[in-house]
């Protein structure tokens, strides 16, 4: 007999007595299969990874997990649909919005329409093309929410709910962003923990702290894989923000290349918990690949750093000498006031091993090394991209 007869004769005799052993007879049969059939291979236990190869019912390339990231064409989704393609596949990452995606998004891999709203069209979605995970991003943020409330309702709660529903009927892994401003002003500020009184001032916040809850009772209730990581201000050079309170912290790297003179519209003492983009994305992959049964709850606090416009600006000074900087608080003061100084992300560090790589002065390098050739080298100031892609600053 060839050795590869002989290797599956011994890979199955050990199959054989693990499961006459009762070793991972219920792992095996019920749980663990649907488990760690979407977790990467690296993270599997080597027995059971032997296990599914030999077994292995999907249909998709490598055992890779297919993605369905919702309102991807906003700050974070573009990021994390490269990042997740890189790992996964690029046939295995839909990027959905309901706007029309720039060339180089389209030219990237799959992108569809799906409005967040249209529960037909997202379970077309789910069943056409075999979803396993979802990533929910479409929203809207601090400031533009308090701008439109029904609007803001509509989208971040009945959205919501829609995703919640489709995630149980098709047994699917669900991420949900939440955010440092699903705190209030009865919150402990410096630092805020994972668990503590939760009264947000915002319809963003009231919606996020309801995602969280919902999640949550969905996975006690129905077993569903939910999970949530609250971000701080997340700050990226490739994409803009959408309208929050800590888009500032965006515009001063595009304002001292551009004109030298950045006007903040917080006051120049208000300290909130930010991260870069790489760490942020990095965090999402990192927590949506441990096994559920590693995660002691469903939502975690994940940061960076916290700092003031203030000391932001001395920072960008170190490369923009000449930048000159204004305080003019605006009704975004009012949402920061009520948001944590920093964040306590110790249960994330601790349970599934979180690290930020990126401090202020580290994202103040990268931020600057990103944009000034987007600067530099396109004369045009009004175009809101680069050659490249790399978007120049289009909000205001
Ligand atoms: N960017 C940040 O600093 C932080 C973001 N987050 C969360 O991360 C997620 C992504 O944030 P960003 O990318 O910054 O948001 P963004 O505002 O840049 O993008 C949101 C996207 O949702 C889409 N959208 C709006 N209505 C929709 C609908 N009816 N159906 C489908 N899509 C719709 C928009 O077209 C947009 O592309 C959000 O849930 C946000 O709350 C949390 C904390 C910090
Ligand atoms: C911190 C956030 O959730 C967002 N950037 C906002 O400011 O609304």
């Amino acid at each position: 007999m060839t050795t590869t007869v002989w290797g599956l004769i011994i890979k199955w005799l050990i199959v054989f007595v693990l499961l006459k052993s009762n070793i991972f007879i219920t792992s095996y049969g019920i749980y663990t299969i649907s488990y760690y059939d979407d977790c990467h291979p690296e993270n599997r236990p080597k027995i059971i990874v032997f296990f599914i190869r030999e077994i292995d019912h999907t249909k998709h390339e490598g055992n890779k997990p297919r993605v369905l990231i919702t309102g991807s064409l906003g700050q974070l989704g573009t990021g994390l649909a490269s990042v997740m393609r890189k790992r996964y596949g690029v046939q295995n990452v839909f990027m959905s919005d309901i706007i029309k995606a720039p060339p180089n998004v389209a030219a990237s891999g799959p992108y569809v329409f799906a409005d967040i709203l249209d529960f037909k069209r997202l379970q077309e979605l789910i069943v056409t093309h075999s979803i396993d995970w979802i990533v929910h991003f479409s929203a809207l943020l601090s400031a533009v929410g308090e701008n439109n409330v029904p609007l803001a309702m509509r989208v971040n709660i009945e959205g919501l709910h829609n995703v919640l529903e489709l995630s149980k009927q098709y047994k699917l892994k669900l991420f949900v962003p939440s955010t440092i401003g699903a705190f209030g002003p009865d919150s402990p500020r410096n630092p805020t923990p994972d668990l503590t009184i939760q009264r947000p001032r915002t319809i963003y916040g009231v919606s996020k702290v309801h995602a969280e809850l919902m999640g949550e009772y969905y996975f006690h209730r129905f077993g569903m894989d939910f999970r949530s990581l609250r971000f701080p201000g997340v700050i990226s050079a490739d994409t803009n923000p959408g309208g929050g309170t800590t888009d500032y912290a965006v515009h001063i790297f595009h304002d001292a290349l551009q004109t030298g003179d950045f006007t903040s519209f917080l006051r120049r003492d208000t300290r909130l918990p930010m991260m870069y983009i790489d760490d942020c994305l990095r965090s999402v992959v990192q927590f949506m690949e441990i096994p559920s049964n590693q995660l002691k709850q469903r939502t975690y606090n994940v940061t960076a750093m916290s700092f003031t416009p203030e000391e932001l600006v001395a920072e960008v000074r170190k490369h923009v000498p000449h930048l000159k900087a204004k305080y003019e608080p605006d009704s975004r003061q009012k949402i920061a006031d009520t948001w944590p100084e920093v964040f306590d992300d110790s249960n994330a560090r601790a349970d599934w091993g979180w690290k930020h790589e990126y401090d202020i002065k580290g994202l103040c390098d990268i931020m600057f090394e990103k944009l000034r050739p987007v600067y530099d080298t396109d004369s045009h100031p009004d175009n809101a991209s680069s050659k490249d892609g790399k978007q120049k600053r289009t909000t205001a």
